[in-house]
């Protein structure tokens, strides 16, 4: 008669779950896949007699400089649109960011763009209390919030009014990088934002999960002002999750525009760029705990590994042959995810992308790990203490 000790139970038990969740794993792939080819750079067919274009205010936070800034800031004096302002907001005098805009408005004289420098303290969020001179100025119906490094195609407000439909209240951009340049860094930021981090941004909007980033966003100005207006999420770092999460909460849509959002900002370092993503995961902790636990589960080598004890252990599977299967299937997938949110020719050959992808599917796990050591979180020049719930107070100037 077979007999399930407690060690051999634990043992299948576990074997079956980890099966389970490697095949929903793969389930995702396909499922984002499909979604991402059918949703991305598709432009929604309007009837012909659709009203003219609403206005948006755009607000810009600026801090700081990079190599990339006035090209990128350039793009949104030359979208194409009807009815928009920009505002610009600086915190500090002397900040380098003051010249370039300037600049620009010299540049564009009959573009409506104004420059805001001075902080408003609403809160802890120094983005919010940043942005809050140019918001509370804000003449049209619609804002777009749009962070320092990001650039606009001519085409890509009108894609987001578009979306923006009667029971929508938010459109937000799947963050994706520009080509920028050829190091390490550049290369790897835009793998990551172009696999993984896609996959689950979109995982997370198709099951209608609140998943909005805060680097472009657009929004009806009602509804923020409806709760007291953007001062209202400055309790928070995480500004973009409690946006959304107020607006669904009120019954409002959020919507995923077609085209992602283009992260150009350049000559930060590797250590930049994890420290990024360092503290995202400590963001995401603190907000959605038992998803982020799950994290290192889903990143492809500790799936993997597990998978292949799992399957030998029910199977008699060989553990290296499964292995070795999936890291190619997954590179595979995700190979093809990137080359449709990329759309267009790339710049990195097959081989340079599998040793990069290569490279940070091994940091990810390390990633995390370092993550979790380490509670605090910097941001800019400033260190923050958030709780459970994601309320946060503000620890010192770094
Ligand atoms: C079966 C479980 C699977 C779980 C898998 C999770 C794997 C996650 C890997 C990547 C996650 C990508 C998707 C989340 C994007 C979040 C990016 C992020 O962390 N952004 C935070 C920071 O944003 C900046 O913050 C400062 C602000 O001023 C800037 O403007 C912002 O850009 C953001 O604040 C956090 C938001 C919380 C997002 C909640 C994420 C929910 C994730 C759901 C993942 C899908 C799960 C599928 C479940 C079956
Ligand atoms: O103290 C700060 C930190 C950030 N920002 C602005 O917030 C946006 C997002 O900043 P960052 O790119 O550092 O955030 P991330 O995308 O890395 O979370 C940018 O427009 C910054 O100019 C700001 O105004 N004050």
């Amino acid at each position: 008669m077979f007999r399930c000790f407690p060690s051999t139970c634990v043992l299948y038990g576990a074997s079956i779950l980890i099966i389970f969740f490697w095949c929903l794993m793969w389930m995702h792939h396909v499922i984002t896949i499909i979604y991402a080819k059918s949703k991305l750079y598709k432009k929604l067919k309007l009837c012909p007699e659709s009203p003219s274009y609403v206005g948006v205010s755009i607000i810009k936070p600026l801090m700081g400089f990079d190599p990339n800034l006035l090209s990128n800031l350039e793009t949104f004096f030359t979208m194409d649109y009807d009815c928009y302002e920009i505002l610009f907001c600086v915190a500090e005098e002397g900040d380098p960011a003051i010249k370039v805009v300037n600049s620009l408005l010299d540049k564009f004289p009959t573009v409506d763009a104004k420059l805001f420098v001075g902080n408003s303290v609403v809160g802890v969020n120094p983005k919010i209390n940043n942005m809050q001179s140019g918001y509370s100025v804000a003449k049209h119906p619609l804002i777009l919030i749009s962070d320092s490094g990001i650039r606009m195609k001519p085409d890509t407000l009108k894609d987001m009014v578009e979306h923006m439909t009667d029971k929508v209240g938010l459109v937000h951009q799947l963050p994706f990088v520009c080509d920028k340049d050829d190091s390490l860094v550049s290369i790897m930021e835009q793998i990551f934002f172009g696999t993984c981090h896609a996959r689950f941004y979109l995982l997370a909007n198709l099951l209608n999960l609140n998943c909005v980033t805060g680097m472009s966003l657009l929004v009806r100005k009602s509804l923020l002002d409806e709760v007291g207006g953007l001062q209202s999420f400055g309790s928070y770092l995480a500004e973009d999750f409690f946006i959304g999460k107020s607006l669904r909460d009120r019954g409002w849509k959020l919507q995923v525009s077609a085209y992602p959002a283009l992260q150009n900002a350049t000559g930060y370092g590797m250590d930049y760029f994890r420290n990024r993503l360092k503290r995202w995961i400590k963001l995401r902790l603190k907000m959605v705990p038992f998803v982020t636990f799950l994290e290192p589960f889903t990143q492809s080598l500790l799936i993997g590994f597990l998978a292949s004890w799992a399957g030998t252990y029910l199977f008699a599977w060989n553990p290296v042959a499964v292995f070795m299967v999936h890291i190619f299937l997954w590179f595979i997938c995700d190979w093809t995810m990137f080359t449709i949110v990329h759309n267009g020719p790339l710049r990195i050959s097959r081989f340079v992308f599998l040793v990069v992808w290569l490279l940070r599917e091994v940091d990810s796990n390390f990633l995390f790990m370092s993550a979790l050591a380490d509670p605090s979180i910097v941001w800019r020049d400033k260190a923050f203490r958030v709780s459970w719930g994601g309320l946060t107070e503000k620890i010192t100037e770094k």
